[in-house]
């Protein structure tokens, strides 16, 4: 039996606020396992039917890392061309990914297919699929940011290429691309409110009581 007291607490919480989506990284390597261990934590995560779904793939091949960061490019050009005026000058002063410069990549997919689980939870909502997948996600963003290692999400590119280029199974689908590394700094604030795109709002805003 494990107690939680009050300096847990407040630590945990100071945890949330500090965790930040990183796309500025320091050019150092992780230590040896750093990446695997925040794997083994993101494993302990819910999953529904108990199925983990999720699939790592480290993508450490030059060229596949190319591949990526060209993928991103055109993505990132395709998107900027939605917006206009103000807000695409906006858009384009913004960093919205550390792909260049992260020491590791990690490309992350759901397994439709797999029967672990036996479908338990799934009949009347498969995408609890993915969902199980992203909260092994926010596990893992938690994690590495206790360890002082930044996390970066990058979903500026096309599912469907970037599952041709990792080269995986047809029966898994792409949910996340992450930069991981050690970030250049720490912040308490997103980055995006610090370039004026959005501000975080309060709880309030989202609550209905019915
Ligand atoms: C599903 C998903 C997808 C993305 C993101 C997040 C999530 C949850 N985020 C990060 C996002 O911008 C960031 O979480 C918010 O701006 C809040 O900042 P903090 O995470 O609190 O630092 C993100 N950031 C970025 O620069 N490029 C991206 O492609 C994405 N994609």
């Amino acid at each position: 039996m494990v107690e939680f007291d009050d300096t847990f607490r407040r630590q945990l919480r100071e945890l949330f606020v500090w965790r930040r989506d990183v796309r500025r990284f320091r050019s150092d390597a992780l230590p040896d396992g750093a990446v695997e261990r925040l794997i083994e934590t993101a494993c302990l995560s819910p999953s529904v039917g108990l199925s983990q779904p999720w699939r790592f793939v480290t993508v450490d091949d030059a060229a596949r890392r190319r591949a990526v960061i060209d993928d991103f490019r055109a993505c990132n050009a395709d998107a900027l061309n939605c917006y206009s005026g103000e807000r695409a000058a906006r858009y384009a002063a913004l960093k919205l990914s550390g792909l260049e410069q992260a020491p590791r990549h990690l490309a992350i997919f759901a397994d439709k297919a797999s029967d672990i689980g036996h479908g338990l939870g799934r009949a009347t909502m498969p995408e609890t699929t993915e969902y199980s997948v992203v909260a092994a996600i926010t596990a893992m963003w938690l994690a590495a940011r206790a360890e002082g290692i930044g996390l970066g999400w990058v979903s500026i590119l096309n599912p469907e290429r970037i599952h041709g280029v990792l080269d995986v199974p047809a029966s898994w689908k792409f949910i996340a691309y992450l930069c991981i590394g050690y970030p250049e700094a720490e912040c308490d604030q997103p980055e995006l409110e610090r370039a004026k795109w959005e501000h975080r709002r309060g709880a309030d805003e989202f609550t209905l009581r019915r």
